[in-house]
């Protein structure tokens, strides 16, 4: 399973951050998309590179294929499974803005640099159902998107495309946002606070320490029990400044939904672990990542490598 976090540092920059859960990788590097880039698209929908792109992901095709990424100009998206729900067109429309199942987070990012900017557009959007080959059928996705202000989720399902603001900054898996966001209803008792001492009958009672109004949030791995554990931890982190302090907080809160080998069976018959966590700092064009096995936090800077060039870089 997968979460996503979006938060800001208070001085316009985005943090987006995301686990991707999973039995294995797809050998998934970080990856660069300059501006000189000619992506092929097959419907024509991202046809120029107006911002670089850098993000997780692998090329297939000549194409790079994100699995989350941003841009300098303080866009970022990210995918999560959403088998069961999502249901793209199966042929372009015309008049629309067609843009292919693999490539919608190299589009957004691309094209983008607000979220504002982002939901005008998906208004003329048909999410088409054309996978790069025959190796990769498209993957069922939903989609969060975030900048330094707001979050929107995107899901395209048989009723067609949807857009819902994200005001708590977190997606999880299935079911859809909606339901996600209803259920954080049955949360209201929750909050950070010390309890004072309390009377039962004749008895005195106090806390044993810190957490006990806590108490209730699910600390399963269940999509709908992760959604509200990291919305839970994300609105109470209290706001950072630096750059360090807040790579520090994206891993730190999404170590609360990261998954443990041997915990959780797939219905493979595999279990399905945290493979990585990766982060897009909008402050200094970053991506920050590590993963299961090694959980040394790298990072890589746009800047560092050509966002000018023509030819996508693999790190
Ligand atoms: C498996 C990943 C999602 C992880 C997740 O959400 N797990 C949830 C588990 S569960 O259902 O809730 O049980 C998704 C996220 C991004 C996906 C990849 C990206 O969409 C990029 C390409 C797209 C191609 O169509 C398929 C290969 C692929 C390389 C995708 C493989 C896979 O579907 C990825 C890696």
């Amino acid at each position: 399973m997968c979460t996503a976090i979006r938060f800001s540092d208070g001085s316009g920059h985005l943090y987006l951050a995301r686990n991707l859960d999973w039995t294995s990788g797809y050998g998934e590097r970080v990856v660069i998309t300059p501006t000189g880039f000619a992506a092929p698209s097959p419907f024509g929908a991202v046809a120029g590179i107006r911002y670089a792109v850098i993000g997780m992901g692998i090329v297939e095709e000549g194409t790079p294929l994100y699995f989350d990424c941003g841009n300098a100009a303080g866009l970022a998206v990210a995918g999560l499974n959403f088998p069961g729900y999502a249901q793209y067109a199966s042929a372009p429309v015309d008049g629309a803005i067609n843009v292919a199942a693999f490539e919608f987070p190299l589009w957004v990012a691309s094209q983008f640099n607000s979220v504002d900017d982002a939901e005008a557009a998906l208004s003329d959007v048909v999410i088409v159902d054309r996978p790069i080959n025959e190796k990769y059928p498209s993957s069922l996705l939903h989609w969060i998107i975030g900048d330094a202000t707001r979050a929107i989720v995107v899901e395209y399902t048989a009723d067609g495309l949807r857009v819902f603001d994200d005001d708590v900054d977190v997606l999880a898996n299935q079911p859809g946002f909606a339901w996600h966001h209803e259920n954080l209803r049955n949360y209201l008792n929750t909050s950070p606070a010390f309890p004072e001492e309390s009377a039962l009958g004749r008895a005195r009672l106090s806390p044993f320490g810190s957490g006990s109004y806590m108490r209730g949030i699910p600390g399963d791995y269940y999509s709908p029990s992760r959604f509200v554990r990291a919305a839970y931890v994300n609105a109470h982190y209290p706001d950072k400044a630096s750059e360090e302090e807040n790579v520090s907080r994206a891993f730190h809160t999404l170590q609360q939904v990261a998954m443990v080998d041997g915990a959780a069976e797939m219905g493979s018959g595999q279990f399905e672990k945290t493979i990585y966590t990766g982060l897009f700092s909008s402050r200094t064009a970053s991506y920050y990542w590590n993963s299961y096995d090694d959980p040394t936090i790298r990072s890589v800077t746009l800047v560092d490598h050509r966002p000018g060039g023509a030819e996508v870089i693999v790190l």
